[in-house]
Formats: C-alpha cells, sequence, structure tokens
C-alpha cells in the first residue's frame, strides 16, 4: 500500500506520528487495531523515509495516544546519541589487497558506521556466470518472514525470484565460501545456504534490516539455528544496465552493482545490540536485469537445511 493512496487525513495522522517520534511498530500496531489492513505499514515505512526520519527502535510500550512516547527500552537496542557505543563486528579490510588465498580481493571502500565495506574481485567473471546459469531453472519468487507468524509470506516489498545452494554443495560453491570465511574471518559453518536473487526490470526490494527482532514472536523460528544474523555479504554476479543499486537510506548511500564484487555490512554487537543504521534495500531495476548472491552469517553454527 502506497502512502500517496492513503486519505490525506490518514496521511496527516501518519505524518505527525512521524514527527512525533513514534517507531513504526508503535504507528503499525495502532492502524491494525483501528481496522487498518497489513499493508499499511510498507506506507508508514514510506512517510518515515520520506521525513528522513530515523526509524525509532521498536519499544514494547503499546499505543496510546498520537503523541510521542519514552518507554524503556530494549537491551538489544541500540540508543542513538549513547554514551556508549556497542562495537559492531568490524571485519577489517587490513590493506588495498587482501589474499584470500585462491585471489587478491581489493578494498574499494570502508564506512566505519555503520560497518559497510566494498570489495572488488571476490568473484571471477566464470564463477558469476556459472552460479547464474546454475541458478536459472530452480528460480521462485522471493518471500519474506513474516514476524508475526513465522511464516514466508509473498510480499510487494520484495519483488525478485530467487534459489539456494547447501554450503558446500559443488566445488565451486565450497570454494567460493572458504574464500569469504577467510575474507571475513568467520567460520563457514555460521555461513547460511547461498541465496542467488534474480531481479527484472521493476522488480526491487524495499529496504529492511537483514536482522530479525527477537521480540516478534514469528521471528523464533527463523533464530532458533545459529541465532542472529551478525553480517551480510552481497555478492554481484553481473553488471545491470540502469538501476539496481543496494541503497541505504539512513546513510545516503548507493552502491551500483559490479559483476564480481563483494558488499558487506554488519549489524550484530558481541553483546547482541543491533545496528539499525544498516537499514538497507535493491532498489527498482530500470534496464536489464539484477543477478546477486548473498551469504548471511549468523552468531553461532547454522545448520537448519545448510548442508
Ligand atoms: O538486492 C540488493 O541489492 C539487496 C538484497 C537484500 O538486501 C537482501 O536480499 O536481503
Ligand atoms: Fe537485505
Amino acid at each position: 500500500m502506497e502512502f500517496a493512496e492513503l486519505q490525506p487525513e490518514l496521511q496527516q495522522w501518519i505524518r505527525n506520528a512521524v514527527k512525533s517520534g513514534h517507531h513504526l511498530s508503535v504507528m503499525v500496531d495502532a492502524l491494525l487495531k483501528a481496522g487498518y489492513q497489513p499493508g499499511i505499514s510498507q506506507a508508514v515505512e514510506q512517510c518515515i523515509l520520506d521525513h528522513g526520519v530515523g526509524l525509532r527502535e521498536p519499544d514494547s510500550a503499546p499505543a496510546r495516544s498520537a503523541k510521542a512516547q519514552h518507554p524503556a527500552s530494549a537491551p538489544w537496542v541500540t540508543t542513538p546519541g549513547s554514551e556508549k557505543h556497542p562495537r559492531f563486528h568490524q571485519f577489517a579490510a587490513d590493506g588495498n589487497q587482501i589474499d584470500v588465498g585462491d585471489r587478491q580481493v581489493e578494498v574499494r571502500f570502508a564506512l566505519k558506521r555503520p560497518n559497510i565495506v566494498l570489495f572488488a574481485n571476490l568473484l571471477s567473471d566464470s564463477e558469476c556466470d556459472a552460479l547464474v546459469e546454475m541458478s536459472k531453472p530452480n528460480l521462485q519468487p522471493s518471500r519474506v518472514v513474516n514476524s508475526d507468524r513465522g511464516s514466508f509470506d509473498l510480499r510487494d516489498t520484495r519483488t525478485s525470484s530467487g534459489t539456494h545452494f547447501r554450503r558446500g554443495e559443488t566445488p565451486m560453491i565450497a570454494a567460493i565460501e572458504a574464500r569469504i570465511a577467510r575474507l571475513l574471518a568467520v567460520p563457514e559453518a555460521r555461513g547460511e545456504p547461498l541465496q542467488i536473487l534474480n531481479y527484472q526490470v521493476g522488480a526491487e526490494y524495499r529496504p529492511h534490516y537483514d536482522f530479525f527482532n527477537p521480540e516478534k514472536p514469528g521471528n523464533h523460528g527463523v533464530l532458533c539455528s545459529g541465532g542472529q544474523r551478525i553480517g551480510t555479504l552481497i555478492m554481484y554476479l553481473n553488471d545491470v544496465t540502469s538501476g539496481g543499486a543496494t541503497v541505504f537510506p539512513r546513510v545516503g548511500l548507493d552502491v551500483l552493482p559490479q559483476k564480481g564484487a563483494g558488499l558487506f555490512f554488519s549489524y550484530t554487537s558481541d553483546g547482541g545490540a543491533l545496528d539499525y543504521q544498516t537499514l538497507h534495500g535493491g532498489s527498482p531495476v530500470v534496464a536489464g536485469e539484477k543477478w546477486i548472491a548473498t551469504k548471511w552469517l549468523r552468531m553461532q553454527d547454522y545448520t537448519s537445511g545448510a548442508s
């Protein structure tokens, strides 16, 4: 549901609530209680992004009025501006060239807060082409975890199609996974299966977090194996003619796909604090198509369907 499609009075209510500093979940809960459909959350999120207001972190207090609330933060919440900044996993890019065993990976940029690093020359052209070809017969519409019910739902916020490969499914995948483990200094066992995504013209993944909100009952299932996600490595498998950037709206950063490059970002501290600056999305493909391979890393070993 687009923000612009809402009744003007409702738009105004949401704008006021956003400006008062309400968190997304508080506003959406209030709207759902008032009888609006779940798709309303997308409109509220758009309004938050349009106003450039940071998503206030989730709170546990129920919505009571349109006035701002100041609930106590859950322990895993990052309080912007707090004196004690949590340390997020900085898988440091030491040097301009990193030896990962079978090739030299180049660091193109490294941002500290949030921790985002762009690597070039991570995959060879032939590895990219092979991953695309191997995936084509098995593409299915992408789904998102329903954080309330735990189901995997089709949503218009994510319009790619994709498939997965088990850890070590082929010797080439095993080699890529060993390279990633060396690059990021995270054991292969903590990696989820490699996900391949294809975006056709117009397809996108609207801004979201890759970590799972542990307060949401529907996320308990995905947190069972391996615990929280700590980082994401997106590998670009082709050059996109136009569009398809990976965007970080809270940082103002757009990363354009480049075949063989890898974009890494981390968002969970050792203590479990989550970095909300890593809100990100895949912007719509304008011309051509986009292929990526994604490796998500967990706090502990990931076993569910991984090998
Ligand atoms: O398509 C992109 O660039 C981002 C993909 C993404 O964020 C995801 O799959 O979680
Ligand atoms: Fe993501």
